[in-house]
């Protein structure tokens, strides 16, 4: 259930690059043999602009309305925006919200080389015990980004209508391997000229029975269909 951080959070210290696992704390959890006590570990990457964040600031008010103990890491390029973003929201406590600076092409810090992500992950469970789900906002890439499974349990790709109705048929990996992708910004299809039922149904085609929500982050719409699925994979609640 969800808990209001301590009062006296102990100190976050910012993760450098090649801390592991095996500096966490005994509360962390290990990827390969996941502890009851550990917190699910969830991605949300996709194309710069698409709505990740402003899906992650619709997903934080259904989560913990739904008792969810839940933080956030944060990769920008070289900036902490996203984070400060998320932290000014009023939507998390700001101690929640730590940010990654990859420095690097986005997804080398979630695919071939997540130790820094994975130490900020450790240093929340650390900090705020009973954790349930971290999330991890990938920096905004292109549709080749995916997640290393040593960093997340389970991830989202976010894509937008704005983007193009043929972004399904190019059958990025981002597309076709994620576990949920999401179609967002669909209030935008009729100014773009978007013809949103064929963009879906093109994205189930080559997703091979995989999960596809249509969302529009800024109304919510989409959202708790969103949060019903990060229940049922990670959370096991319904
Ligand atoms: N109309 C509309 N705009 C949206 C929607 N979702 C996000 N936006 C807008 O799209 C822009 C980009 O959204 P962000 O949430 O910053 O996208 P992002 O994927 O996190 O961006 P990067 O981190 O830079 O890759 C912002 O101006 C949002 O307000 C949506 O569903 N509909």
């Amino acid at each position: 259930m969800f808990e209001p951080h301590p009062a006296s959070p102990p100190p976050l210290t910012p993760p450098h690059k090649g801390e592991g696992k095996t500096q966490a704390p005994a509360a962390s959890n290990d990827r390969g043999t996941a502890s009851k006590t550990s917190a699910a570990r969830i991605g949300i990457g996709g194309p710069v602009g698409s709505g990740k964040t402003a899906l992650i600031e619709a997903l934080i008010p259904v989560l913990k309305g739904r008792g969810v103990n839940l933080a956030v890491v944060t990769n920008d390029l070289v900036t902490k925006e996203d984070a400060e973003r998320l932290r000014r929201s009023g939507l998390i406590e700001p101690e929640r919200v730590l940010a990654v600076e990859a420095g690097a092409c986005p997804h080398t810090v979630i695919r071939e080389d997540p130790t820094l992500n994975m130490a900020a992950g450790d240093d929340l469970e650390a900090a705020f015990p009973g954790l349930e789900l971290i999330v991890f906002e990938s920096g905004g890439d292109n549709l080749a980004s995916t997640f290393s499974l040593d960093l997340v349990d389970w991830w989202i790709f976010v894509i937008d209508v704005a983007g193009g109705d043929d972004i399904p048929r190019k059958k990025g990996p981002g597309v076709l391997k994620s576990d949920l992708l999401v179609v967002n910004k669909t209030d935008l299809a009729p100014h773009v000229g978007v013809n949103l039922p064929k963009m879906l149904e093109d994205a189930n085609a080559v997703r091979n029975g995989k999960a596809v929500i249509a969302t529009n982050a800024r109304s919510g719409e989409g959202v708790e269909a969103v949060a019903d699925m990060i229940a049922r994979a990670v959370l096991f609640s319904e």
